[in-house]
């Protein structure tokens, strides 16, 4: 197939005896936004932490640029160009902002990038390059949300996993939040987004996928996805 950067069929994850996720397809053309969309529990999370490396796949199949990287460490992946802004940051928190940036960096094979990769993060969050020194600990929600994305773009990936980046954030913060995120795709970058505010990520998304308890159930283009009744009924508050 093609134009996929990254495409995932029939994905199942288990924790233990308990089904994470049964059944889920869904592919990334290269260049797009895609939202990863459903209600609590519906397995996203799980599938990005599987597609990351950082939980094992029990069965399907996750292609990154043709190749499977189902069962590749989570270190491996990043070095693909493949990186991961988690749900609650997961952040050092007693490190300084930098610190936890260079962290984000270590799977570069080229070190001597670190310096230009670094300003471009600065560039991008000015906020980070003010507290730099400051403990990751003591920042606010939103600027651990710009740490979280900084320290995924800090090992210059070609697709970028955000999840559920607007949670727990003022608006005003989701909004320029969102515009940043905005700019990274003008700038080339592949997005898969993991929201449950599910009417701003098909706002800014060319394609989505919906999961219900495990299973993509639904997959098209956000445009037609919003007009869908079944997501306006069961998503947007529309009867
Ligand atoms: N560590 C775990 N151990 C056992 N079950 C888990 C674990 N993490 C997730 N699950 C289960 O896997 C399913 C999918 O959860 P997941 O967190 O991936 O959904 P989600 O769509 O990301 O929801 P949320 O928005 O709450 O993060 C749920 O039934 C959940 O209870």
């Amino acid at each position: 197939m093609s134009g996929a950067l990254l495409r995932i069929e029939h994905l199942e994850v288990r924790y233990g005896d308990l089904i994470g996720v049964s059944d889920v397809s869904l592919e990334v053309p290269e260049g797009s936004v895609v939202a990863l969309l459903g209600s609590n529990g519906g397995g996203k999370t799980t599938t990005l932490n599987a597609i990351a490396g950082l939980i094992p796949v029990h069965s399907g199949s996750i292609s990154f640029r043709d190749e499977e990287i189902a069962g590749q460490k989570a270190f491996a992946i990043v070095r693909k160009g493949l990186a991961l802004s988690p749900e609650g940051w997961r952040l050092f928190v007693q490190q300084s902002v930098e610190n936890n940036l260079m962290l984000g960096a270590t799977p570069l094979h080229d070190k001597s990038r670190q310096a230009t990769l670094l300003e471009r993060v600065y560039e991008i969050f000015p906020r980070l390059k003010e507290r730099r020194n400051q403990r990751a600990g003591t920042m606010s929600g939103g600027e651990r949300q710009m740490l979280a994305v900084g320290r995924a773009l800090m090992s210059d990936p070609k697709l970028l996993m955000l999840d559920e980046p607007s949670l727990g954030l003022a608006p005003a913060v989701v909004e320029s939040m969102y515009e940043t995120f905005g700019r990274l795709h003008r700038e080339g970058l592949t997005i898969l987004l993991a929201e449950q505010s599910i009417e701003l990520a098909l706002e800014v998304s060319d394609f989505a996928t919906v999961l219900q308890v495990g299973k993509s159930v639904l997959s098209g283009t956000a445009a037609a996805l919003a007009e869908d009744p079944q997501v306006q009924k069961a998503y947007l508050g529309v009867d």
